[in-house]
């Protein structure tokens, strides 16, 4: 659906924003573009959405190129900004039908109910703007945003300071235009918006792509867990009798550390956790103490964005 060839963008004053980034988003996917306050999702979006010029690349939305034939480009896509804007004294009615009129689309009043019902804004479609919830202000972006009937949605930071409820209630939102066909890229600081909605995850640092990666395979990654083993007497190496385990030495020996992978429980011997431990006999280690730890999403986003320091 999109396609960003060696995108780069530096400001005026040589800032440099974007750096030569290549991205191919599916049709049909929900795509999250995560990364830390200042690293370039909103300029890439901008780039993206033909708003920003790029300093070199291209931006190809369906094949069509987003400055020779900006206006084709343009039309495929809907943006939902950041910020909340004012028109406090118009209906809801009114600038969600002005939205569609910007792209020179002849009226559809039969669209526009769809998009107010679908966002549950029906009941509310004669209402001022400045008469509604803060929630139903973000939906109203969202409806303005797919007025013009856009094949690619993208979110701005769709739930950026809305409550945990809101919250879920836009991601029910976001998961039903896709299952209509919208394609949809949203920017998040939170992981755990990522995870829950995402089919793949950009990493984007200063400027750069660092990663991009399924969910699942990342879930992958993040079901990885640690069970630690405190010995009453340190050894100095792992006994041969638990070589088959996946084990190392900590703590000057006094502690062995095992890890273990949830993402495939209930398959042949599970996590392996009692074997160990039966193993763990046989070989007469005595464990003083033992505790699990699993890697947050938030390390497991830090040390990603580490790593490609
Ligand atoms: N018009 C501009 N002129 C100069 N620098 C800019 C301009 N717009 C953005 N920048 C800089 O480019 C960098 C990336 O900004 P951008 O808004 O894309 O970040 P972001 O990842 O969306 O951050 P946030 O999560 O805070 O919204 C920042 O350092 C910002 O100061």
């Amino acid at each position: 659906m999109i396609r960003v060839e060696g995108v780069s963008k530096t400001f005026r004053g040589g800032f440099e924003a974007l750096r030569n980034i290549d991205l191919t988003i599916r049709r049909g996917e929900i795509f999250a573009l995560l990364g830390p306050n200042g690293a370039g999702k909103t300029t890439l979006i901008s780039v993206i959405c033909g708003l920003v010029n790029a300093s070199a690349g291209r931006v190809l939305v369906d094949g069509h190129d987003n400055v020779a034939a900006y206006r084709r480009a343009r039309e495929m896509i809907g943006l939902v900004p950041q910020e909340l804007t004012n028109e406090a004294f118009t209906t809801v009615w009114d600038t969600v039908s002005f939205s569609r009129g910007l792209f020179g689309k002849p009226k559809n009043p039969a669209h526009i109910e769809r998009v107010l019902r679908a966002l549950t804004l029906w009941e509310k479609r004669n209402n001022r703007l400045l008469e509604l919830s803060g929630g139903m202000k973000r939906r109203v972006l969202i409806a303005k945003a797919l007025a013009h009937e856009p094949q690619v949605l993208f979110l701005d930071e769709p739930t950026a300071g809305v409550d945990v409820e809101l919250r879920r209630e836009m991601w029910n939102v976001v998961r039903d235009l896709r299952d209509q066909g919208v394609t949809i890229i949203l920017t998040t600081h939170y992981i755990e918006e990522a995870e829950e909605m995402a089919d793949r995850i950009g990493v984007i640092r200063r400027g750069e792509l660092v990663l991009v990666e399924e969910k699942h395979a990342l879930m992958h990654q993040l079901g990885r867990k640690e069970l630690t083993l405190h010995l009453d007497t340190p050894l100095s190496a792992v006994p041969p009798g638990l070589a088959s385990h996946e084990l190392t030495l900590a703590e000057d020996g006094h502690a062995l550390v095992y890890t273990y992978d949830t993402s495939r429980p209930g398959k042949g011997e599970g996590t392996g956790i009692s074997a160990l431990l039966t193993d763990l006999e046989a070989a007469g280690l005595q464990v003083k103490d033992l505790h699990t730890r699993q890697s947050s999403l938030e390390e497991i986003f830090v040390s990603l964005v580490r790593e490609n320091a």
